[in-house]
């Protein structure tokens, strides 16, 4: 379990120590046996000696008795005597031959001399050497017994033997005068106790003699004392001398000087096994190290570095090491290599918007984080542009998504083309672009918005297709408009909504125009969802012919069919609806739904005109004719059953181009009304050259009219004008029976108020159509229009 904790190289360096203690271990007990081995080998060598000293002592007593014997024998006086058998004469001629040179010249002193005869018994002694009573003790007289018992055949070689008596030892040795038995024997007794004893023994050595019982005999001084034993070895042998009295020789010998080498040796041996197992230990270090350790470690560091830093994933790492490691760096290689590009699908996928390629929301985000960290340090501004397409709906809607896609992927591109490097723009989801220009000013802004707006404004050609769309952008400034990046997305938010009411595209944050408030950003992500859902409803209120009093027609008034409140009525969402330019959207689909309910209440008899309201974004938009043209023909509707209300001030807004839009659909055949008369500041110039066929006089001075003379006045004079001018006028606001009978009597053509009705839904229409005092039925100018 440690050891997975370790680094390879610790375990390494942990497993060496233990096999180099191990080995230090065996060195050191190989040491001890290789001592011991040391002192055996030096016991033996020991024993070994002691048995050749022996031996050779036995071979050279031996050579010096027969010597001895054939000095006597060469002794004509004693060869005599001993063939006279005078016993006396013997005796004389023995102890004559010990005074003779060479016979006691010899390293072993000459102990006795005897004659023996046949069997062995004794005939004369030498009167010189050991006393007569030593050599027939026991020990020693076994020997004449031993030669007695011989065959003749071995009479003529000598009988040997050793004994030990009166505390030295005897070398005995009987031999035959000349070949014949007759002739006697000759017992030569060589004291060799020197040669085993004393100082100058035959083994140079201190010696311990013991007889088989183990009493001592003899020690040498310089035996060691048993506290001294380890300094010496000890080798023991029988020396026998008699079966029954065997002799142990011991012998010592001081390994002092021995041991020392022994110890030394062992030394040097450790030493040279120590620095043997440290160079192998060393070889195997550098081995491993080269085929595992640093490939290895060379592999653990590059994880390390691809760890904290995502750049270096995929960097190769070249090791050399054995096939297993060569296995595995390839291995690490691929596979690092495979999670850099799976990192960076990952991270296009999480940064990147798939369509355009353009850095997505998140992205964007952690740019403008930065940028505000950047501006900070280095106190510069920055501009947030916040742009949103215009009419890219209605090409979605009506091309399909496909060009709409590859729309948004042109107008991408030709975003990032006009671009510098360091400017950051990115796709927030649809339509919506946000682009990020660092070190940039208020005027830089502003030019770089014109240049972008100039851009889009090249027609698109997709699919043989040509598109022209334009484009709204919002501005903040940094630190100018704010210092967080939310704040500053919202507030470039609220210039977007700016901008889409002003003429030029483009409009910075002013905080005079926010407002930005927890409620209209409910309401605002609730009416784009009420946009796409369609949530809406129509409400239609009548119109009456003042000349016959009958119904002639209905305007169309949006509801919101809000999923948790009641009916909302148009004041409530209208305005933010034409604010953020979403009212466009709704605007075909009131006209569809007019168009249709139009159709039911003339399949039911009920042909009556259908009046709706255009706000000023609908009249800057040049495809709004084409786009009424195509409904009115898919549902075979005669345009003269609609007419468009619009506001003095939705024309006076843009009068060019919304004269522009109200001619082509004029041209159509449908009807115009200028609804709220009164209320702005009509250009009569304008009045005269648009393509009006009615005017609405403002509820407001008709609900007034009969209290106040002045909106009276208005009114009368109103109809005058209009009248004048060869249009229709239509009161709105009239609210009980004497109103209504002014407006007659002043020569207004048409009223509609809550005296009239409330606006209707569909269904409460048709049944109103059909029922009120008001009804078709007697209204014989739309019967005659009708067929
Ligand atoms: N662009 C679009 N604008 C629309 C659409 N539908 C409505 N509108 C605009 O909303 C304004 C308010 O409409 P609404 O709340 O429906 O009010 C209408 C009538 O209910 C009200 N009216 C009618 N008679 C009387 C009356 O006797 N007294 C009284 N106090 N109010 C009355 O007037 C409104 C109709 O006005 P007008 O359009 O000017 O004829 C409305 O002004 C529309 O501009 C839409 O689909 N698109």
């Amino acid at each position: 379990m440690l050891l997975n904790q370790m680094s390879v190289r610790t375990s390494f360096l942990i497993g060496m120590t233990v096999v180099g203690l191990l080995g230090l271990f065996f060195v050191l007990a190989s040491g001890d046996v290789y001592r011991d081995a040391g002192l055996a080998q030096q016991r033996a060598a020991l024993g070994e000696q002691v048995r050749t000293r022996i031996s050779e002592l036995r071979h050279e007593l031996e050579t010096e008795s027969q010597r001895l014997v054939l000095l006597v024998r060469s002794e004509p006086g004693f060869m005599t005597a001993a063939a006279s058998g005078k016993t006396a004469l013997v005796v004389r001629q023995l102890d004559h031959l010990f005074d003779r040179p060479g016979f006691s010249s010899g390293r072993a002193r000459l102990a006795k001399l005897q004659l023996l005869d046949a069997d062995m018994t004794v005939l004369a002694s030498s009167g010189q050497g050991v006393p007569e009573t030593i050599l027939s003790q026991p020990a020693c007289a076994s020997l004449y017994s031993v030669a007695a018992k011989r065959k003749d055949t071995e009479i003529s070689r000598p009988v040997t033997g050793t004994c030990v008596a009166d505390k030295n030892i005897y070398h005995l040795s009987i031999h035959s005068l000349d070949e014949r038995a007759a002739s006697g024997f000759l017992l030569v007794a060589l004291d060799m106790t020197p040669r085993l004893t004393g100082p100058e023994n035959i083994f140079n050595l201190p010696v311990y003699l013991s007889l088989a019982d183990g009493a001592p005999f003899y020690r040498s001084a310089n035996w060691p004392r048993a506290e001294e034993a380890e300094n010496y070895v000890v080798a023991e042998q029988a020396f026998n001398v008699t079966p029954r009295a065997p002799l142990r020789v011991g012998v010592s010998q001081d390994i002092r000087a021995f041991k020392d080498e022994l110890v030394l040796a062992g030394h040097n041996f450790t030493a040279a096994a120590v620095a043997a197992m440290l160079l192998v230990a060393w070889l195997v270090w550098l081995a491993l190290r080269k085929v595992a350790l640093r490939p290895l470690q060379a592999l653990a560091l590059q994880l390390r570095k691809a760890r904290a830093d995502k750049n270096r994933l995929g960097e190769h790492v070249a090791v050399e090491g054995g096939t297993e490691i060569a296995e595995l760096s390839a291995g690490f290689n691929s596979m690092t290599t495979r999670l850099k590009e799976l990192y960076e699908s990952l991270e296009s996928l999480a940064f990147t918007d798939p369509l355009t390629k353009l850095p997505n929301r998140t992205l964007f985000h952690e740019r403008l984080e930065q940028a505000i960290e950047d501006a900070k340090r280095d106190y510069k501004p920055f501009a947030l542009f916040l742009m949103d397409l215009d009419r890219f709906k209605d090409i979605n809607d009506t091309l399909g998504h496909q060009i709409g896609d590859k729309l948004l992927q042109q107008v991408a591109a030709r975003l990032r083309s006009k671009l510098r490097d360091i400017d950051t723009v990115a796709r927030m989801g649809g339509d919506e672009f946000a682009i990020l220009l660092p070190a940039v000013n208020d005027k830089h802004a502003t030019m770089a918005a014109r240049m972008l707006l100039q851009a889009l404004r090249t027609s698109f050609r997709i699919d043989e297709q040509t598109l022209d769309i334009g484009a709204s952008i919002g501005i903040a400034l940094y630190p100018d408009h704010g210092v967080d990046a939310n704040i500053l997305i919202q507030r470039a938010d609220v210039a977007m909504y700016a901008a889409k009411n002003s003429n030029g595209g483009h409009a910075f944050y002013d905080g005079k125009i926010d407002q930005h408030n927890p409620t209209r950003l409910t309401l605002l992500g609730e009416l784009r969802h009420a946009v796409e859902q369609e949530q809406f409803v129509l409400y239609y209120q009548p119109k009456v012919d003042l000349r016959n009093l009958q119904v002639m027609g209905v305007e169309a008034l949006v509801r919101w069919n809000h999923p948790r409140e009641d009916l909302l009525l148009p004041d409530t969402f209208v305005p933010l609806l034409e604010q953020t330019g979403m009212i466009r959207s709704l605007t075909p689909w009131v006209l569809n739904e007019s168009l249709r309910q139009g159709q039911l209440l003339q399949d039911q008899g009920l042909p009556i005109t259908i009046s709706m309201n255009l706000s000023v974004r609908d009249l800057q938009d040049p495809y709004l004719a084409d786009a009424f043209a195509e409904q009115l023909a898919a549902l075979q509707i005669s345009p003269r059953w609609l007419e468009l209300e619009i506001t003095e001030s939705a024309v006076m807004t843009e009068p060019e181009r919304a004269l522009e839009v109200l001619a082509r659909l004029s041209a159509m055949g449908l009807r115009i009304a200028i609804d709220d008369f009164g209320t702005g500041y009509s250009s009569l110039s304008y009045l005269k050259k648009l393509p009006v066929n009615t005017i609405k006089i403002d509820k407001s001075f008709v609900i007034g009219m009969e209290r106040d003379e002045n909106d009276a006045a208005i009114v009368r004079t109103s109809v005058d004008l209009a009248h004048n001018l060869k249009l229709e006028v239509v009161a709105e606001g009239v609210e009980n029976e004497e109103t209504l009978k002014r407006l007659s009597e002043l020569g207004c053509d048409t009223a509609q108020g809550h005296y009239i009705s409330r606006p209707l839904s569909a269904e409460e229409l048709a049944v109103w159509l059909k029922q009120s005092s008001w009804a078709i039925e007697r209204n014989p100018k739309l019967l005659r229009l009708h067929k």
